[in-house]
């Protein structure tokens, strides 16, 4: 998950949790919900914040910030000590004067307004855990602080609801983009961007109606190319069917072999001798293998490093069941799947010895609190038992001496992690069976939870017979080490590089393929469907005809996937079934014996759209380059040519692809750009994975671009379907030409309103090259080639409609 959705996430656990507000005081308030809030919800590490900085006898709670700090938060009470006015109840921005009539939340306000005062820290931050009150205490402008506005969050249900605005503007992201400054600090309201059309759309985004065949076919597909990977059934036979071997480098990516190559080049470079590839041209790294066998011996964790979605789970699980499976047949494979565990506990430790025994159980039958096995692990405590005072009881009164051991051996089986970790030195001694413990899936949790997974996988390996594996994110991992908290362990790490997209794709729909012929044979395709297993095997032979021979629909799924492969998987899922695709035409065309070509716009109207009738930002995967934060036309091309020119600067040579913030800021400085405005576009960029942070999360470190940014700056952007979903999205500075974009249904109403937008870019793109030198991206030319896609797409929409004519 990446930082923004985990945070969503986390505040709606946040919000289940907490439906209301209580009576509690501020220390408990602060550890529920508001420690949660920034940490959990909007991405700030536990090293950004000071807590309770004693200042002139007086206390601050929190004092945010990565270098100085940037904000302070007050915390109070939950529920007291400051209300919002009812009425303000929904809104976003409020004059700070309007809150300044509640006598509470008047004296809350000053008071924090006074300790950013007395500490020169900008932003102020009042919570109470359900609401809060963002504004600026210090300002430049000469306007008194309590004369300007507040952001506002009436409840946590506001906050899930309206999280991109909480999110742009506190998290971390938000605050190094200086979003609440552009927001509050009253630029003045000509400045800001225009309404987008999306704005005047009743009922906007909709939805995209399916018809009763594409719904089955939704269902049914996801159940043989989705749910199958489940299937513990078939898990060898998928994992020998589908598992592509990964590391050979993509030949469709539209970024240089060695930006595709530099992936964990740093990595390495920094820790010299400790990092691998887990794969080899001739297979799996033997020393991966050797070293899962010899860990007993060297007690350090194993870590797979990988970035999000590129095959760290499938790796593990196919090198245990199939790569190691001889050599690692006596091993007790127990497997903790963070990513499917709804809750955090508390206590990470019990958990984690809790999942451990649970699964000695129901897999190896193994109960290690069946009364004879504790017996027998404690064989030597029960005899040392007998031989203290206690052990004269065992004549004297046998039935107080049972009591008493039963005392001692249930408080030994009641401290779970150290009970199991003796449990499983018994099971090695009796049956030289060792565990296998994988912490997987820790990367969709927030970083701190990831540094308390890999200390406990460290204390297990340290303590524990057996190997630990751990799956991270290098990111994390890193970040980590360089911040102290995990400095002191030095792992050994194997990096884990994609497989080839289109080859997991292909394989999983052969595969998937097959199933369907299994079913229709066994007689156990679902019946009662609008579909039946020839129509499913039908449209799976179009999608893998597409996929054998589409090079442009594998560069499009490669470039946009940019090595995450789940994403990639996503896509095709997005297609089946989707109201995008013409399903009932490949149904007609294989019953005449033909196999139809899914034509490009509609694989890309289904990723685009979704299941959403207009492009919705949040839920689309795709980013609209288009956007402005400013009332200012040539900021359409911003985010294009700082993509282009952290392209081309981050390809010349030696550079690993990555490119210094300043440089960048320089580049957009000299077209004249100001930094807000660019703040704004690179964190777009990266919040959309066009661009990648040398550090994780930073919008401040070097930065590169991605296959994704590359493609969709130099690829989508000059297609009709891209433009025209853009549309909705896009503000128009223009007022003559904001008239003339309206909402449109039909084809030949989209083509020409998409011809008048790309006519309003050209218009702001001259103005904008007039004033411009040393442009890394040229509208101009994209322009050229949009002209050619509308004019194919108008070619193809007529000769439809003259089909259509003659039928009728
Ligand atoms: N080499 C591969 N061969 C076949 N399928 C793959 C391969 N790599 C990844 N996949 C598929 O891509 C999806 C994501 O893979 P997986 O869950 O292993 O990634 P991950 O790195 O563990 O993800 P996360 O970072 O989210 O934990 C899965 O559906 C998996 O089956």
């Amino acid at each position: 998950m990446d930082p923004y959705a985990s945070g969503l996430h986390n505040l709606e656990i946040l919000k289940d949790a907490h439906p209301s507000p209580t009576n509690s005081n501020e220390a408990t308030t602060r550890l529920r919900l508001i420690d949660r809030l920034i940490l959990d919800c909007l991405g700030w590490n536990p090293e950004d914040l000071v807590l309770e900085e004693h200042h002139d006898g007086e206390y601050v709670d929190y004092a945010i910030g990565t270098r100085a700090k940037s904000l302070i938060v007050e915390a109070k009470k939950e529920g007291i000590h400051f209300t919002l006015p009812p009425g303000v109840a929904g809104r976003r921005q409020v004059e700070i004067e309007t809150l300044l009539t509640t006598t509470d939340t008047s004296k809350a306000i000053q008071q924090v307004l006074g300790y950013c005062q007395k500490r020169g820290v900008p932003i102020a931050v009042l919570a109470n855990g359900h609401q809060l009150i963002a504004f600026f205490a210090s300002r430049q402008d000469g306007v008194p602080p309590l004369k300007g506005r507040a952001l506002i969050f009436s409840s946590i249900q506001e906050m899930c609801e309206d999280f991109s605005i909480l999110w742009s503007h506190l998290s971390k992201e938000g605050i190094a983009t200086r979003n609440l400054q552009r927001a509050l600090l009253g630029k003045n309201p000509i400045a800001l961007s225009p309404e987008k059309l999306s704005d005047r759309i009743p009922g906007y985004p909709g939805f995209r109606p399916r018809t009763q065949l594409e719904t089955d076919l939704k269902i049914i597909g996801g159940l043989f190319i989705q749910d199958l990977e489940d299937e513990e059934e078939v898990e060898d036979q998928f994992l020998e069917e589908c598992y592509c071997s990964s590391g050979a480098l993509s030949q469709y990516a539209l970024v240089s072999k060695e930006i595709l190559r530099a992936r964990y080049a740093s990595v390495k470079r920094e820790h010299p001798g400790q990092v691998e590839s887990a794969y080899t041209k001739k297979g799996v790294n033997p020393a991966l293998t050797t070293h899962a066998m010899s860990q007993a011996l060297s007690r350090r964790p194993i870590v797979i490093l990988g970035d999000v979605g590129v095959g760290k789970t499938i790796f593990l699980r196919h090198l245990i069941r199939i790569d190691a499976k001889d050599i690692l047949a006596g091993s007790l494979v127990l497997y903790v799947d963070f990513g499917r565990e709804p809750a955090l506990a508390s206590n990470l430790e019990d958990f984690v010895a809790k999942r451990l025994s649970d699964q000695l159980r129901d897999t190896y039958n193994i109960n290690i609190r069946e009364r004879n096995f504790v017996r027998a692990v404690y064989n030597r405590d029960i005899n040392q038992f007998k031989q203290e005072p206690a052990g004269y009881l065992e004549e004297d009164d046998p039935a107080e001496f049972r009591r008493r051991e039963l005392a001692m051996l249930e408080a030994r089986v009641n401290d779970g992690p150290a009970h199991l970790r003796r449990s499983l030195e018994h099971i090695r001694g009796t049956s030289k069976r060792s565990p296998l413990v994988i912490l997987d899936n820790i990367d969709q949790r927030p970083k701190d939870f990831q540094e308390r997974v890999f200390l406990i996988g460290q204390s297990l390996a340290e303590t524990w017979p057996g190997t630990v594996f751990i799956s991270l994110r290098p990111s994390t991992f890193f970040e980590s080490r360089s911040s102290g908290s995990l400095a002191a362990y030095q792992p050994r790490m194997f990096t884990i590089a994609p497989a080839r997209t289109e080859q997991v794709i292909l394989k999983r729909l052969i595969f998937a393929r097959a199933k369907v012929e299994e079913a229709r044979e066994g007689d156990v395709f679902p019946h009662g469907l609008s579909i039946d297993s020839s129509d499913l095997s039908a449209y799976m032979d179009v999608l893998i005809k597409a996929f054998e021979s589409n090079d442009d629909l594998k560069v499009l799924i490669d470039n946009l996937s940019g090595g995450n492969l789940r994403t990639a998987l996503m896509f095709l899922y997005a297609f089946i079934g989707s109201g995008y695709v013409s399903t009932q035409r490949v149904l007609e065309v294989a019953e005449r014996g033909g196999l139809y070509s899914v034509p490009m716009h509609e694989f890309l109207r289904a990723i685009i759209f979704g299941d959403h009738e207009h492009f919705q930002p949040s839920a689309s995967a795709i980013c609209n380059l288009f956007d402005i934060s400013e009332n200012d036309g040539r900021e359409h091309f911003l985010l294009p040519n700082i993509l282009a020119h952290v392209q081309r600067l981050g390809e010349s040579a030696g550079r690993d692809g990555f490119v210094p913030i300043d440089e960048v800021y320089d580049f957009t400085q000299g077209l004249g750009f100001s930094q807000e405005q660019t703040g704004n576009q690179l964190q777009r960029g990266l919040a959309k994975r066009l661009l990648e942070s040398s550090s994780g999360e930073s919008a401040s470190a070097p930065c590169r671009v991605t296959t994704n940014g590359s493609y969709t700056y130099r690829s989508l952007v000059q297609r009709f379907v891209y433009i025209d979903a853009m549309i909705v999205d896009t503000p128009i500075v223009d007022a003559g030409f904001r008239r003339r974009i309206q909402d449109a249904t039909s084809i030949f109403d989209r083509l020409d309103r998409a011809c008048i937008f790309k006519e309003y870019l050209d218009s702001e793109w001259a103005r904008f090259e007039a004033g411009a030198t040393d442009l890394s991206f040229r509208w101009d030319l994209t322009s050229e080639a949009l002209d050619r896609d509308l004019s194919d797409a108008r070619y193809r929409a007529e000769r439809a409609r003259s089909k259509r004519e003659s039928h009728e």
